[in-house]
């Protein structure tokens, strides 16, 4: 029997990693297909091997979960991790924020790493740091030209299961190649995941590390968002917490009210415009939902 993790999933084929082997190319076959379970990045997976040669195997069985994502659907994750560029190209923040809204509705830590910090001053990176820290977030400096921070989150994925996410160009492949590397380094001579056919594809290899699973879903849209009441959003930004209470009505929801202590918070730079900014265009967004 053998017995890997689902690192990746495209149009019906499951890539499976089955530690010092290799990555099969598998689809889903055992009877959990009865069942309507459909596998997920992420997941515990028994094999079968079909064809060892070209790596082609079938999935038989999926071991319990431990937990599941909707969004985007992965399973036994144990962290996020949200790579942007601080500049070229500037981080979009209402994406960012969107995606914070997401992961603390379904309990997963972030880590948010900002790669390219070679190109800003630390004034910058102090900005940042501290919006996001108020967020509840691990903040990560990174530049992957002048080697810096990047041992420092190798160390944070070390043993986990991680789901990686991020616009385009940020360096999601640089880093990934550097986790490649050093498994390489780390195993002896060639990577115990660069046998087979996938070693010119380059996108479906570089998603582990040693006994470290960085996993890469496709879910990371501009639309994302939890099914939330539109009263409720406002829990789901952490650095708004300190002023709950405190404005002119009970239940405010920090949008249109008068005496409004978050606005108030704003409006002296205590709190960040742009979280401000991302919390409105999500509450519209939730608001107009509702509608149809
Ligand atoms: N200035 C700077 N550029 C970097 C750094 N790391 C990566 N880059 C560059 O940023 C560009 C995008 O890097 P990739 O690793 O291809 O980014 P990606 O996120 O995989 O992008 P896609 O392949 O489009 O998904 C490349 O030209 C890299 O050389 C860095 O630390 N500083
Ligand atoms: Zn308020």
């Amino acid at each position: 029997m053998v017995y890997g993790k689902i690192i990746k999933g495209i149009a019906g084929f499951y890539y499976v990693h089955v530690e010092a082997c290799g990555i099969y190319e598998c689809k889903a076959k055992g009877n959990f297909r009865n069942k309507k379970i459909k596998p997920l990045v992420g997941d515990n997976v028994r094999i079968e091997i079909i064809d060892e040669e070209n790596f082609k195997g079938n999935i038989e069985e999926i071991l319990e979960r431990k937990n599941e994502l909707i969004r985007p659907a992965a399973a036994n994750i144990d962290q996020a991790l949200l790579l942007f560029a601080i500049k070229e190209p500037a981080p979009n923040l209402n994406l960012l924020d969107r995606f914070l809204v997401m992961m603390d509705y379904q309990n997963v830590p972030v880590i948010v790493c900002f790669n390219k910090v070679e190109l800003v001053d630390e004034k910058e990176q102090e900005r940042l740091r501290s919006i996001y820290e108020k967020c509840g977030c691990r903040v990560l400096f990174m530049s992957i030209y002048e080697n810096k921070g990047v041992d420092e989150l190798k160390k944070l994925l070390h043993d986990k299961t991680t789901i990686l996410a991020g616009p385009s160009g940020v360096g999601k492949s640089s880093f990934t190649n550097i986790l490649l590397e050093s498994d390489t380094m780390e195993t002896g001579g060639i990577s115990r995941i660069g046998r087979g056919r996938h070693t010119t594809r380059h996108s479906e290899i570089f998603n582990m590390y040693g006994k470290s699973y960085i996993c890469d879903t496709p879910g990371f849209t501009s639309l994302m968002l939890p099914e939330l009441e539109k009263e409720d959003l406002r829990y789901y930004f952490p650095d708004f917490e300190e002023f709950e209470g405190k404005c002119r009505f009970n239940g405010c929801v920090h949008v249109n009210e008068p005496g409004c202590a978050v606005k108030m918070a704003v409006d002296e730079g205590i709190l960040s415009k742009d979280r401000y900014q991302s919390y409105v265009t999500l509450y519209e967004e939730l608001k107009n939902k509702k509608k149809y």
